[in-house]
This record gives structure tokens, sequence and C-alpha cells, in this order.
């Protein structure tokens, strides 16, 4: 469970101070997906990296699983939250093998079985062990965040961080690891905060999302609202006519994969 209250994040000191995150408040239960979307620049990624402590900045409370998170990141808390990224291209290192890759925080949380848990985590995430021993490189787009995936879930985490995981990649590998995603979720009992600019693709996955603008939390919207085309707020009515125009070929080719 992520619970959020009075989140304030600013960078820079006196007049080149940016507001990034305004006072910002919500919790995501224990294995709710729970989205965060809006413009870029509207502080989404800002809070997903303060709750990673990426940014270890800022003001107000985080809990996760009822304990108030500290800028430093405990061996535990890594294991229980794990964070995957946009871009597996750059969040893999381009000269370790996919073994390497999935074996190293095995070897950092000093758990056994390496061999066993590395073909299992394959397995899980549609790919076979041919795939073990190549480099970023030499696999494509969706099939290195899928091994983005893996590695997450290898230290069997309770939540993920998914900052725009499918953005980087073309509208019909979207499609495929958002149901990737929404499977391991419901087979695991995982809880999900996802970050993305999409509507639709935060729609897909998300029961709850809540619609960021310049910092601040506009509203938050159920499934239903979101389907039904009925938000209080003109913002989202906007960022989901801007979606829909944008990503109707998306839409479309999740019916497909369900
Ligand atoms: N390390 C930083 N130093 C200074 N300003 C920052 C830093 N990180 C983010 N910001 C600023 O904070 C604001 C929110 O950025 P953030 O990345 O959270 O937005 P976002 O909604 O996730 O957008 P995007 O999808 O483009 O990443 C922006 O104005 C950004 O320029």
């Amino acid at each position: 469970m992520i619970e959020i209250e009075n989140l304030s994040i600013t960078f820079g000191e006196g007049a080149s101070t940016v507001h990034a995150v305004r006072n910002v408040s919500f919790s995501v239960a224990e294995g709710e997906s729970y989205g965060l979307v809006g413009e870029s620049g509207s502080g989404k990624s800002t809070i997903l990296r303060a709750i990673a402590r990426i940014n270890p900045q800022w003001s107000g409370t985080i809990r996760v699983n009822g304990r108030y998170l500290t800028s430093k990141r405990t061996k535990a808390e890594a294991r229980a939250m794990q964070m995957v990224f946009q871009d597996p291209y750059g969040a893999l290192h381009p000269r370790h093998t996919v073994d390497a890759i999935l074996r190293e925080p095995l070897e950092i949380h000093g758990l056994n079985n390496r061999d066993a848990r590395i073909l299992a985590a394959l397995k899980d995430v549609g790919l076979g062990p041919e795939f073990r021993f190549r480099y970023p490189h030499q696999i494509s787009g969706g099939q290195r965040q899928r091994i983005a995936v893996a590695r997450a879930l290898i230290l069997e985490p309770e939540i993920l961080l998914l900052d725009e995981p499918t953005s980087a990649l073309d509208v019909s590998v979207q499609a495929e690891i958002l149901n990737l995603l929404k499977r391991l979720q419901q087979d695991r009992g995982l809880t999900y905060l996802m970050v993305s600019h999409n509507l639709a693709v935060v729609a897909h996955l998300c029961g709850r999302v809540a619609v960021m603008n310049r910092g601040r939390m506009v509203e938050e919207v159920t499934e239903d609202t979101l389907r039904a085309h009925t938000p209080s707020e003109p913002y989202t009515a906007q960022l989901m006519s801007a979606t829909e125009g944008y990503d109707r070929e998306a839409v479309r080719s999740y019916r497909t994969f369900d």
C-alpha cells in the first residue's frame, strides 16, 4: 500500500524555483493499479522518483506498507518496490547479457537458485531460454522491455512503479506489454503505480487515475468515468480527446489481445 499526503517537491532556489509537485495526496491499496496522468512537465515522474528515492527531497509524507519513507532507501524496501522505466535500452547495460542483467539483483540481495530464477523470470515475461545470453542490442524493443520487467520482478516485489513503460514502443508492442503487465498483476496480486501522458494506456491497466496539471492533482477519476467520458474537470476532458485522436489504433489493438 502506498499513501501520499500533502506531497510537495521543488527544484532550485529563489527566483528559479520550480514547484514540480504541489500538495498532492492519494493512496494506492494493496493489489490496486493506480495511474498518474498528465502532460509533459505536470510532475508525475517527479512523484514516482520521490517514492523510488531517485529524488530524495520532498515535503509531506510518503508511506509504503505503513512505513514512512526517509530519503535513504533500505535493501528491504528495494526488494519490496521496484521500478520500470520508459526506455528499456537506456535502462539495460549495453555490454551485459540478459543473464548478467537478471543475475545482478539476485547477487546484490543474496538470493540463491540463481539459474533457476533467471529461467523462471524469462518464462514469466514470455521469453524462452534462448534469450539468456543475448545482449540488449540483439533483441527487439518489446523484448527489451520484457527483460526490464523480468529484472524488476526477479526479486519478487509487492509494488511496481511504472514510468511510461510503453511510450518508447511501437503501438502494437505497447498493447503486448500492457497485457503482460495486466496478467502479471492479476497472477501475483501486485500493486502498480503507473505514470503516463496517455490516458488510454493508463485506463487499460488502472482502476483509478489521478489527473495532474502543473504539479497539482486536478481530479481523481475511475475507470467507469473514463469509459463513460464523464470527467468533472474540463482539463481531463481535454486530455481524453487528445489521447483518443492520438491513440485510436492502440485502443483498437488492446481488444485484439484481450
Ligand atoms: N532534477 C530536476 N531539476 C530541476 N527541475 C526539474 C527536475 N526534475 C523535474 N524538474 C521539473 O519539474 C517539473 C515536473 O517534471 P516531471 O518530469 O515530473 O513531469 P512529467 O509530468 O513526468 O513530464 P514528463 O512526462 O515529460 O517527464 C518540470 O517543470 C521539470 O522541468
